[in-house]
């Protein structure tokens, strides 16, 4: 298993991460300071402060990624993409495509940044990262709350005026990134890592119900949250994109494909074809990732040739649904 953990700031290479009812636990993350336009969380945005570790495997970091283009942010915070596959020190900066080395900490492993955050750290090493450049440390590694800063804290940054947490619709939006992280974003690893049969019944029933549901209110409004792209539109499609080419056959998610759903399917298209979008799209390292980063899974780590699939095959979102 690829998959390590740091305890009391000790490297150690192997982890269990179920239950003994052979269910995937997902233990919640350390870091969790925010970053405030008006610096009084001990925080301020600023340009040129932070730097965003990602992984452009990974559809928790890449909610990140997104939030970034889609605001403007590209130079107001830097970013460093760790390489493909998980080895014995799990995520690793390395020299190859789709790669950025860690331009500020110098390090060769993400688990080196975290012992510089805290020397001490006991827990998993997970993307994203948001490093603090002036006090050396991590500020947030906790995708949900990153997007969050991204979006509404750094306006006086953003090149694009865009709002994904508009005023009369945060409780819902906040409701529905609730709504979809158990049996869709989580559900996918609860059925992938799951070790016994029930687990993974249990995971794949919530997951295809949830997704059954969320197909007919997309087929009566445009978006998750009603005729607005919001942070919860962004977190559901890094889950989606990534289905039919890994959660489908690597997790065993597999009583439909995305494209089965004409409405998830076509709702796909239009998120992925929005500008910046696509650039934090990269399927060779997704693919790579996850068919050769949990061998428990995939034990002869052989990366499938397919699906084909066109993500920008026209959509007709914007005709269903006038006004
Ligand atoms: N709750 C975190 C989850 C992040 C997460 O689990 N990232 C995975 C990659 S998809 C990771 O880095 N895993 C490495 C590990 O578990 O050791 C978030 O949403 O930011």
């Amino acid at each position: 298993m690829g998959l390590g953990i740091l305890q009391d700031g000790k490297w150690i290479s192997r982890r269990e991460q179920e239950d003994s009812e052979g269910k995937f636990i997902r233990p919640s993350t350390t870091f969790r300071d925010w970053i405030t336009a008006d610096g009084s969380s001990g925080f301020k945005a600023e340009a040129g402060r932070y730097h965003l570790y990602i992984s452009w495997a990974c559809p928790w970091a890449c909610r990140t990624a997104i939030m970034r283009q889609l605001k403007g942010l590209q130079d107001v915070i830097g970013l460093s993409v760790v390489a493909a596959e998980i080895h014995q020190n799990s995520w690793e900066f390395k020299d190859e495509p789709g790669a950025i080395p860690d331009t500020v900490n110098h390090t060769d492993y993400l688990w080196q940044l975290y012992l510089k955050a805290q020397p001490d750290y006991t827990g998993r090493v997970t993307v994203p990262v948001l490093w603090d450049k002036q006090k050396g440390t991590i500020v947030n590694n906790e995708s949900r709350e990153i997007i969050r800063m991204f979006d509404t804290q750094f306006e006086e940054f953003a090149k694009q005026d865009a709002d994904f947490y508009p005023d009369d619709l945060q409780k819902v939006v906040d409701e529905t990134i609730d709504a979809i992280y158990q049996p869709i974003n989580n559900g996918v690893y609860r059925a992938g890592f799951a070790t016994s049969q029930s687990a993974y019944d249990q995971a794949v029933t919530e997951l295809f119900d949830a997704l059954d549901d969320w197909e007919k209110v997309l087929a009566k409004q445009r978006y998750l949250c009603g005729n607005k792209v919001t942070e919860a539109d962004w977190c559901m499609f890094t889950t989606l994109f990534r289905f039919d080419a890994v959660y489908y056959v690597h997790f065993k998610c597999n009583i439909r494909r995305i494209v089965d759903y004409p409405h998830l399917w076509n709702y796909l298209k239009e998120l992925y074809q929005m500008p910046g979008v696509k650039e934090t799209c990269n399927l060779d390292h997704i693919k790579r990732h996850y068919y050769i980063s949990h061998p428990n899974v995939n034990p002869h780590q052989i990366v499938p040739k397919g699906p084909i699939i066109n993500f920008d095959e026209p959509h007709n979102r914007e005709q269903v649904f006038t006004g």
